[in-house]
């Protein structure tokens, strides 16, 4: 397929229109949040998660991003409440994140943006028979935004190394993690809706951003970098282990301090 999109002066997202003209839809995905220009909605009620039954199966770089993919044959893992009619199944997460700086975020909140952006991608099972259809109708997704704090040099450093030596196209086992440990203690959003920030753009996405940005601490990266040092060989193959230990020792411990 070549490379259709990027992020380049050549193939960006001033660009993307050529090939998707859905680009220049009227509810386009990323947009700068403005907090005090958000009216509440009193009828929108908490956003829900039921990942307790979490089925995670591998972690995987596709080129643009790295993405853990989950069963979704069930209604196991589960979002529901806030906007949502019904309950939206878990299919994948996938990170975003800057080449350079602390700026990878999509979203903005008053024009600042954060080191990087998790996105949970729920689909709408009730209405819809596969994901793929859904991803194209306009209530078919529910994505969950969750803000990343600025990375130290190094916290980055990990991130990167994790992600990105797991080579294009490859996948590893990645059973068992559950998303929950990703998550900031309140879950208070915003909400809009809008679209899939990749081509094909597809505008099929109800926005769930949530408010508290999560922060990793380099004292949890350093005890991982440091037990893997010796196992940086086999780090391959166990990548997804090793992540799979970073995401979960350092988000159950909580010890999120920056
Ligand atoms: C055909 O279905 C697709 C295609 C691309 C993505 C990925 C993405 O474009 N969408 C969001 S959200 N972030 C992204 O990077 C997708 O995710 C739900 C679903
Ligand atoms: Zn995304």
């Amino acid at each position: 397929t070549g490379n259709l999109w990027g992020y380049g002066k050549e193939d960006g997202p001033s660009v993307w229109h050529k090939n998707y003209p859905v680009a220049q839809g009227d509810r386009q995905s990323p947009i700068d949040i403005v907090p005090h220009q958000a009216s509440h909605d009193p009828s929108l009620g908490p956003v829900v998660l039921n990942y307790d039954q979490c089925t995670s199966i591998k972690i995987a770089n596709n080129g643009h991003s790295v993405v853990v993919e989950f069963d979704d044959s069930d209604d196991r893992s589960v979002i529901r409440g806030g906007p949502l009619d019904n309950p939206y199944r878990l299919k994948q997460f996938h990170f975003h994140w800057g080449v350079k700086g602390c700026h990878g975020s999509e979203h903005t909140v008053a024009g600042n943006s954060y080191a990087s952006e998790l996105h949970l991608v729920h689909w709408n099972a009730v209405k819809y028979t596969t994901f793929g259809e859904a991803a194209t109708a306009p209530d078919g997704l529910a994505v969950l935004g969750i803000f990343l704090q600025h990375h130290g040099r190094f916290v980055k450093a990990v991130f990167f190394f994790f992600f990105f030596f797991l080579l294009q196209g490859s996948a590893a086992d990645f059973k068992g993690f559950n998303p929950k440990c990703l998550l900031p203690s309140s879950l208070h959003y915003w909400t809009y809706l809008g679209s899939l920030t990749t081509p094909p753009l597809h505008e099929s996405v109800i926005w769930i951003v949530v408010k508290d940005p999560i922060t990793v601490s380099e004292k949890q990266v350093t005890c991982l970098a440091g037990s893997s040092e010796p196992a940086l060989g086999r780090l391959l193959p166990a990548s997804g282990l090793y992540l799979h230990t970073f995401l979960t020792q350092g988000l159950y411990t909580r010890n999120w301090e920056f």
